[in-house]
């Protein structure tokens, strides 16, 4: 494929430099860039010798003054095209001969030219500024650029050809950068899937980390937003607290199940040993009985055996009873080992989610909380709350059961997570109630979401047995206004709850 747009021609440039292994140098894509579209390299701009010469310029008159700067400016630009300009200018002016009557001036003054709104181009100066945290600061390069181009954006005058290049050199090095940054950051994510991915089949044998793990590659797709990665981070964490608290108690279990099998180990070992010193001892008696030719040679050995026979009984009982208690112990400690690992399951699931619905707990929700209302704050954006109470839903599970009650909660959370935007979270806030953290939302348009919550339970009934059943809800909603508390958003976003339920039910009022 031959590269024929600047930006093909670039990625070309930039992949043969990648394949020789050289180094991004501006000079060395300058190089490839010319090989590629087959153009040839300019010579460099001998900046240091044109700043003698335009250091040395007379400025007696205000004519030579004015060529001076003239001259300076398109050096400092590095501009063949303002140089030219400059000198013909002054050739013309000084060879009076030649020129026409009316000669043109060396430069027009500042209300003739082409000027650009002021405001605009503070404006222009400021995108640039606010563009360059969004490619991190890793290209000294872009930034000197971005630099360049905003002193020259903030000057008192600017000349159009001088800030076209500015510009045109800003947004070719961003754009090679943003490129790079994109494909970062993806690299990234799947370096992440694939640790999780590793993880998780290291550890097939632990449903709970299993799980967790299943959660947090779901959260970990793109396209990313800084809200899946703090919930990914908070996953995470919890991960890790989980596993540091339970870890001591598992290794404390399993090293009791390790002495108990080592003393279990010994003490058949022992038990070995002692049958086989009864059995030679026997073996001893049985000969001396063989060789005994008289009841008076007999009666002392017979008397010994059944003495170390009672021994053998003694000591087997006593083997016995050490085993079985050895046995107890094991038992014990595998019990305790098993207690834990679900103990750890369940924690795990209630490390920020409801175990039932799947939304977030009280815990996870207070964070999400924290984390929301600091960032409204921070961004002067508006950040809503509704609280929702299922209605009647006494009756439901008076009429089918209290097991059916709790798929009804799973179908509503399932429901409202699927009509809410991407970045709405849905908590459980008590058994039947809900908080659904809006941010980024004027009230008004929050009262909107959550009816579309309303229609979508509507169009989409609960299924209990073949039986089809609508659930509904009341809610409140509310804006966190600046300078109140949350508690008093909640009470708020309360009452207008209540005053829905008052109203007649499956209605949504705004406080
Ligand atoms: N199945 C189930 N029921 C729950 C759960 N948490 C709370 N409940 C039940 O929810 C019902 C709430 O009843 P009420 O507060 O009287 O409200 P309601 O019947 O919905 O009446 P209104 O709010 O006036 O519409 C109680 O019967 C609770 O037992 C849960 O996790 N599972």
């Amino acid at each position: 494929m031959t590269a024929s747009t600047p930006q093909d021609i670039a990625r070309e440039a930039v992949k043969r430099l990648t394949a020789r292994k050289l180094p991004p140098t501006p000079e060395n894509f300058q190089t490839y860039y010319h090989e590629v579209a087959g153009t040839r390299p300019l010579k460099p701009f001998p900046l240091e010798n044109l700043r003698q010469i335009a250091q040395a310029l007379p400025d007696a008159t205000p004519a030579q003054q004015r060529f001076k700067t003239q001259f300076g400016k398109a050096v400092s630009l590095h501009s063949w095209e303002d140089l030219e300009k400059a000198l013909t200018q002054q050739i013309r002016s000084q060879a009076p001969t030649e020129a026409p009557a009316t000669a043109p001036t060396v430069t027009l003054p500042a209300q003739e030219r082409e000027r650009f709104p002021p405001d605009l181009l503070e404006q222009m100066a400021r995108l640039v500024g606010n563009a360059l945290p969004a490619v991190g600061n890793d290209d000294r390069k872009v930034v000197e650029l971005a630099d360049d181009l905003m002193r020259y954006l903030r000057l008192p005058d600017q000349h159009p050809p001088a800030l076209r290049k500015l510009m045109a050199d800003f947004a070719f090095r961003l754009s090679f950068v943003a490129e790079e940054q994109a494909a970062i950051r993806e690299t990234l994510l799947k370096l992440l899937h694939a640790v999780l991915d590793n993880v998780r089949a290291l550890n097939p044998e632990q449903p709970w980390l299993q799980k967790q793990l299943s959660a947090l590659i779901a959260v970990a797709q793109p396209p990313l937003s800084i809200r899946r990665l703090e919930e990914a981070q908070s996953r995470l964490k919890d991960l890790t607290r989980l596993q540091l608290e339970t870890q001591e108690q598992m290794l404390a279990a399993q090293n009791a199940m390790k002495e108990t099998l080592a003393v279990f180990m010994q003490r058949l070992g022992e038990t070995a040993a002692s049958s086989e010193q009864y059995q030679q001892r026997f073996e001893h008696f049985a000969h001396q009985l063989e060789r005994s030719t008289s009841l008076a040679e007999m009666t002392p050995v017979l008397q010994q055996a059944i003495q170390s026979a009672r021994s053998l009984a003694l000591d087997s009982q006593r083997t016995g009873a050490d085993l079985g208690a050895l046995r107890q112990r094991a038992s014990r400690a595998e019990a305790q080992v098993a207690q834990l690992r679900d103990e750890l399951q369940r924690l795990s699931e209630q490390a920020s989610h409801d175990a039932l619905t799947g939304a977030l707990n009280r815990k996870g929700m207070t964070d999400v909380l924290e984390r929301e209302t600091s960032r409204a704050q921070r961004l002067g954006s508006s950040l809503c709350l509704a609280l929702l109470d299922l209605d009647d839903f006494k009756r439901l599970n008076d009429r089918l059961g209290h097991l059916t009650g709790d798929a009804a909660l799973q179908h509503l959370a399932t429901v409202a997570k699927a009509a809410l935007r991407p970045h709405d979270s849905l908590a459980r806030y008590g058994g039947e109630e809900f908080l659904i953290i809006l941010p980024d939302i004027e009230p008004d348009e929050a009262l909107e979401v959550v009816r579309r919550v309303q229609r979508e339970l509507s169009t989409q009934l609960f299924l209990s047995g073949s039986e089809r059943v609508l659930i509904t809800f009341s809610a409140g909603v509310t804006q966190l206004f600046e300078h109140e508390t949350l508690a008093q958003a909640l009470e708020r976003a309360d009452q207008a709850m209540y005053a829905a339920k008052r109203a007649g039910k499956n209605r949504v009022l705004r406080a």
